[in-house]
């Protein structure tokens, strides 16, 4: 008999998973969600509340590749409680959606978030706006199966013909996804957004660095994202404090907020440079050195017109987000090598066309 809990529904647990979990779940153990994943430690949450636990050494043997170990949002088999109180996970049960990104060479797929339902995909309106960048998103959540919204932030520092003009191209190019737009700052749209979250849904938000995705977040939970205790399973185990990153909001909607949407933003640090920066490339040339990292190089010429006043700062900020993320994220060491040069490539080659 397939078990559907309704407080388990609450989080997400459907009939697939009862299912699943009728198959891969011995009998004495339990299904729990996986809220964040820090190396080997998982932190689960489930009807009893939230635990510890650690993959078995079972489930480290058979799954070798990334993609096959619990990331967050995936639902788990785990073994309650032996004597130190932690939980130990068994299987992990087979993935409704997946949100994923294609990592180059033998690194294979690297897993972002499981078993949501709608990825929202943010891009602000302001310099970020991208429809090349916003189509591959919407590729990759496809792939994936969940549904895409887009959303478009910072709408009060435009003008809402810039709007009107952007969904104007959206639809142009035949993407029928819902659009919405807010501010954070006069929260404009937030309420619309808030009510278009269901109880019992999973959303991720994706998107470049400084589109406003946290901030959004915090607003959605009605603080700032706090640092969470969790105890062992008998309760009585070692406290210790981790980010959670699948968080139920007030009204039951659960929203992703993880590192892997940083990794996400990986995927696009290099369009986004050579797209929605092509005004701090345009400047490059003229610094004094060829190698300006525009950081604090004398005779920078990003930097004199950071001072000037010609470019904004806050997207001179976002472009140096962008630029350590796309030469430290987290990658392989021969990964990392072969970013590093294509964004070497990239900065010569926008040197060169000037
Ligand atoms: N004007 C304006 N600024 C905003 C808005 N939303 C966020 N910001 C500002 O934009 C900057 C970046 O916002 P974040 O929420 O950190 O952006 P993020 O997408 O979470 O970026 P990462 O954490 O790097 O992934 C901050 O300085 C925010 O205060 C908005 O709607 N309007
Ligand atoms: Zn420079």
């Amino acid at each position: 008999m397939p078990d559907l809990n309704p407080d388990r529904a609450a989080l997400g647990w459907n009939p697939w998973f009862a299912e699943q979990a009728r198959l891969h779940c011995g009998p004495a153990d339990t299904a729990a969600r996986v809220t964040s994943v820090d190396r080997g430690w998982l932190v689960l949450l489930n009807e009893t509340g939230v635990f510890r636990a650690q993959l078995s050494g079972n489930l480290l043997h058979s799954a070798r590749a990334a993609a096959a170990r619990p990331c967050v949002g995936d639902w788990v088999c785990v073994a309650r409680a032996g004597a130190d109180g932690f939980g130990s996970v068994q299987a992990l049960l087979e993935r409704q959606t997946s949100l994923r990104r294609k990592a180059a060479g033998a690194v294979g797929e690297q897993m972002i978030a499981a078993n949501v339902d709608c990825v929202i995909v943010v891009q602000s309106c302001h310099y970020d706006f991208n429809l090349k960048r916003l189509e591959r998103y919407l590729t990759m959540v496809a792939e994936g199966g969940a549904t895409p919204w887009i959303l478009l932030t910072k709408t009060d520092l435009v003008a809402p013909e810039i709007v009107e003009g952007q969904i104007a191209e959206i639809r142009g190019a035949g993407i029928a996804a819902p659009v919405l737009r807010l501010s954070n700052v006069t929260h404009e749209g937030i309420d619309e957004l808030q009510r278009m979250l269901v109880p019992g849904q999973t959303y991720c938000f994706v998107g470049s660095s400084g589109v406003g995705k946290s901030t959004l977040i915090n607003g959605l939970i009605g603080h700032a994202q706090q640092e969470t205790k969790t105890v062992s399973g008998s309760g009585e185990g070692r406290h210790t404090t981790v980010r959670r990153e699948l968080i139920v909001l007030a009204n039951g909607a659960m929203v992703i907020d993880n590192p892997g949407m940083r990794e996400f933003g990986l995927l696009d640090a290099e369009a986004g440079l050579a797209g929605g920066f092509a005004d701090i490339l345009a400047l490059a040339p003229q610094c004094k050195f060829n190698n300006c990292t525009h950081v604090s190089e004398p005779g920078c010429a990003v930097l004199a017109a950071v001072s000037a006043g010609t470019l904004d700062r806050g997207h001179y900020d976002n472009f140096l987000k962008l630029a350590r993320e796309a030469k430290l994220g987290a990658l392989s060491p021969a990964e990392k090598r072969k970013k590093e040069r294509a964004f070497g490539r990239l900065v010569k080659s926008a040197k060169k066309d000037r």
